[in-house]
């Protein structure tokens, strides 16, 4: 049914009373700013004035404690407030160019009047404080819009689920404060307003999704109660999208008890970090903190090893196929991934209780003090029912004690006359002062001399032992390399390990390689997860309590054995996990569902599929979902474009020229950002010297921090969760894509281009694009 002239006028008047309500607001906002403002700049200014500072006498001196706490107080709680204020006024100016995008009349039953809902970014008080001109699109009353078309409907709230009936919903695109369009719509949220929002071109920023939620986005941005939320979704079905929006819906619905920073998003990579960063601030809240799980193991291990990232694990599992103990080195990736490698762990720990644990001497100026077998001897003379982290708080204990002993007898040595008498004039002036406030002065200047001379030794030892005690402290007796070395070194441990389980079958030249690799300090990227969790297992886990919510987007890249370890870091989060098995690129992956079935038990965990996509054009979803098996169930929104194009080049020269000639027609086209994706680091490297002089671009490595528009070569793999006006897939040959495990490959990239997708190859096409 079209909206008369009349309405649209009524509906413009009412945009324009709310802006007017808006302006008020920003006005009242701005100078209650100014005044706090004003009063920071006072407090800062005069800070000392209003204390009073006297150190000498106790009592003066606790006043004065108070009162600089008191006045610090007064500081920060404006600080906060102006804070607050800023952000609300920030949310304010973009609320006055647009209040809202949708309208709902509800009728509650039992209820006999309706109440139109307007759905924005933040909700808007009536200057009478009682009624809503907007409502928050996260308020439990927002529900109904995304869940509902016209008809019975209800929603959660806090206190109970409240039925009725939905008379309208209504869609508006209001720019700068004027209605551009007005439609009225049915359960699914217009599509004219997806239509428009999808038909942009892409930015180097993600956007927000809050106008358009789709009623299957809205369970996952919503769901509460569960510790693992799991949601598969086809490319570009709003996985990552809903999870940002989540963020925000539990930091509303949460406001007094979570903070940003108590929320933890794993990313695949530092540009996508970039990419995403600006979502939770338009959405008008602090972002959440992000890291990638490789970021994590770095900063764990890098002070022990040469540590390989994932990224290069894969370019060789890409490139090296025809290398010596490539095969072996597969089986090792995908055992070291697997529950059952954790499981071999646990009984090697179990062992490590009775014997065989591994510690190194302590030496103090290269020489031997603690040898490493009394220590062992020390550690299994312990209560064999304590557990290992509890005995080796106890063996910190003797060892602190031991040194202690240690450095005492140490003072007489001759190196510490010899360091003494290079000691500055000031800690000479400083024994003299200790002695002289002790009263320890005699008139016998001989044993004067020997007092002094005995306390420069206890500081000049003390400080030589300090770096000793921390080590203590930390732990670093324990040989923790070689523990993990062992069970590959030596056969009779890793058969006492593995009872009835089977190694892979390559086991020998698995050990070999791993063995090689740590004597040479390397630590491959499938033994950095086990390597730690042994660790922690010996040493204690160090988890994280803090963080309250844990979200894993591009899931199907993670194995098995790295979700159980993250979730023992995280023991108190729960847990949003977002993936595409068709776009797991790992070859740890192991093909059967997201490795996560074990992870919680079934009554606490929910999943969600995505089957819809939004990203492409109906033509590029059309061609892209035949590359995968069951690509048929993903449902293209639908958008029109053009084909997708295959072109074959003769030669390498040839393939060049064509895709130089076709950037420029795209450029001139208006398209923005254009993506030449190579499969991997080193074909993308090709392709940039190939080109890089006919037009201008930029190479994407694995380092690169952030997302710009322009054309850009990337490699496949750091493509994952980004999207571009067009993609250009360099070489979709038959040797490039010719493997099973090269499919997800090519599929992650064709499916990141939203308006346009071609495709070049030399020699055969790919089977994948027969
Ligand atoms: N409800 C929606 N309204 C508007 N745009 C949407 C909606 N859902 C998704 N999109 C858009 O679709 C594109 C893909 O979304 P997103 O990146 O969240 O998908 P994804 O499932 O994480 O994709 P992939 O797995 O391929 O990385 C983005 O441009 C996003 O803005």
């Amino acid at each position: 049914m079209s909206i008369s002239e009349q309405e649209k006028r009524k509906e413009q008047e009412r945009v324009d009373q709310v802006i007017d309500t808006i302006d008020r607001q920003l006005g009242t906002l701005q100078e209650q700013a100014g005044h706090v403002k004003a009063d920071i700049v006072n407090i800062r200014k005069h800070f000392w004035d209003d204390v009073t500072v006297n150190v000498d006498d106790p009592s003066e001196a606790i006043e004065t404690y108070v009162s600089i706490k008191q006045q610090a107080e007064v500081l920060s709680e404006r600080e906060r407030r102006h804070r607050h204020a800023q952000k609300r006024l920030h949310l304010l100016t973009r609320l006055k160019q647009s209040p809202y995008f949708g309208r709902i009349d509800f009728t509650e039953d039992g209820d006999n009047e309706t109440q139109p809902i307007t759905l924005g970014l933040t909700s808007l008080l009536h200057e009478n404080g009682h009624d809503f001109l907007i409502y928050d699109w996260r308020a439990p009353i927002s529900s109904l819009y995304y869940d509902y078309g016209p008809g019975p409907a209800q929603y959660d709230t806090p206190t109970g689920t409240i039925t009725g009936t939905l008379e309208r919903k209504r869609q508006y695109i209001i720019r700068d404060g004027r209605i551009r369009s007005l439609f009225d719509t049915s359960i699914t949220i217009g599509d004219e307003l997806l239509q428009e929002v999808l038909g942009q071109q892409a930015e180097n920023q993600m956007k927000t999704i809050v106008a358009t939620i789709q009623k299957e986005q809205n369970q996952i941005i919503r769901n509460e109660g569960n510790r693992l939320l799991i949601v598969q979704g086809a490319a570009g079905s709003g996985k990552t999208s809903a999870a940002l929006q989540r963020v925000a819906y539990l930091l509303y619905r949460h406001r007094e008890t979570l903070q940003a920073d108590q929320i933890l998003l794993f990313t695949p990579n530092p540009m996508f970090s970039s990419y995403i960063s600006t979502v939770l601030p338009e959405l008008g809240e602090d972002n959440m903190s992000q890291t990638t799980f490789q970021e994590y193991l770095e900063h764990q291990l890098k002070a022990n090893f040469r540590l390989e990232d994932a990224f290069a694990q894969i370019e060789y599992v890409l490139t090296a196929m025809n290398e010596p103990g490539y095969s072996a080195r597969m089986e090792g990736i995908r055992y070291k991934s697997s529950l059952d490698f954790m499981q071999l762990l646990e009984r090697y720990v179990a062992l490590l209780k009775q014997e065989g644990m591994i510690f190194k001497n302590v030496k103090f100026r290269g020489k031997t003090i603690i040898s490493a077998k009394i220590i062992k001897k020390t550690f299994y003379s312990f209560d064999p029912s304590l557990s290992i982290p509890h005995r080796l708080e106890l063996l910190i204990d003797w060892l602190l004690k031991e040194l202690k002993k240690y450095a005492r007898q140490e003072r007489k040595q001759p190196w510490v006359e010899e360091e003494i008498q290079l000691l500055d004039q000031e800690t000479y002036l400083k024994a003299y002062q200790e002695l002289t406030r002790k009263n320890s002065y005699s008139d016998d200047s001989f044993d004067d001399y020997e007092q002094e001379q005995q306390l420069l030794a206890t500081w000049v030892v003390r400080k030589r032992f300090k770096p000793l005690r921390a080590g203590v402290k930390q732990l670093q007796f324990i040989d923790i390399p070689a523990l993990y070395r062992r069970l590959f070194a030596d056969p009779i441990w890793v058969n006492r390990c593995k009872q009835e389980q089977k190694l892979p079958r390559q086991w020998r030249m698995v050990a070999a390689q791993t063995v090689e690799k740590l004597e040479h300090g390397k630590l491959a990227y499938e033994d950095a997860t086990p390597y730690l969790y042994l660790k922690e297992r010996i040493e204690g886990f160090r988890s994280n309590t803090a963080i309250r919510y844990v979200f894993i987007d591009e899931a199907q890249d993670y194995s098995p054995f790295q979700f159980h370890f993250i979730k023992q870091l995280f023991p108190r989060a729960n847990f949003t996990v977002l993936g595409d098995l068709n776009q797991s690129i790992h070859p740890h992956a192991t093909g059967n569902g997201l490795a996560l079935s074990s992870l919680f038990e079934s009554e606490q965990t929910a999943t969600i599929r995505l089957t819809r996509s939004y990203r492409s054009t109906r033509p590029i979803i059309e061609f892209t979902r035949r590359m995968i098996p069951g690509g048929d169930k993903i449902e293209p929104f639908n958008r029109s474009g053009l084909q997708p194009t295959v072109t074959q080049a003769a030669n390498k020269a040839d393939l060049a020229s064509k895709i130089i000639n076709h950037i420029k027609t795209l450029q001139a086209a208006g398209h923005r950002t254009i993506a030449v994706i190579g499969k991997t680091a080193r074909e993308s490297q090709e392709a940039y010297q190939a080109l890089k002089s006919d037009v201008p671009l930029r190479l994407i490595q694995k380092e690169t921090a952030s997302f710009e528009s322009g054309v850009v070569v990337i490699p496949s793999y750091l493509a994952k969760g980004v999207e571009f006006d067009v993609v250009i897939l360099y070489n979709g040959s038959q040797e490039q894509y010719g493997r099973e495990n090269e499919r997800n490959l090519l599929y992650t990239a064709c499916t990141r281009a939203m308006h346009e997708l071609h495709l070049y190859f030399i020699g055969e096409r790919s089977p994948f694009l027969k």
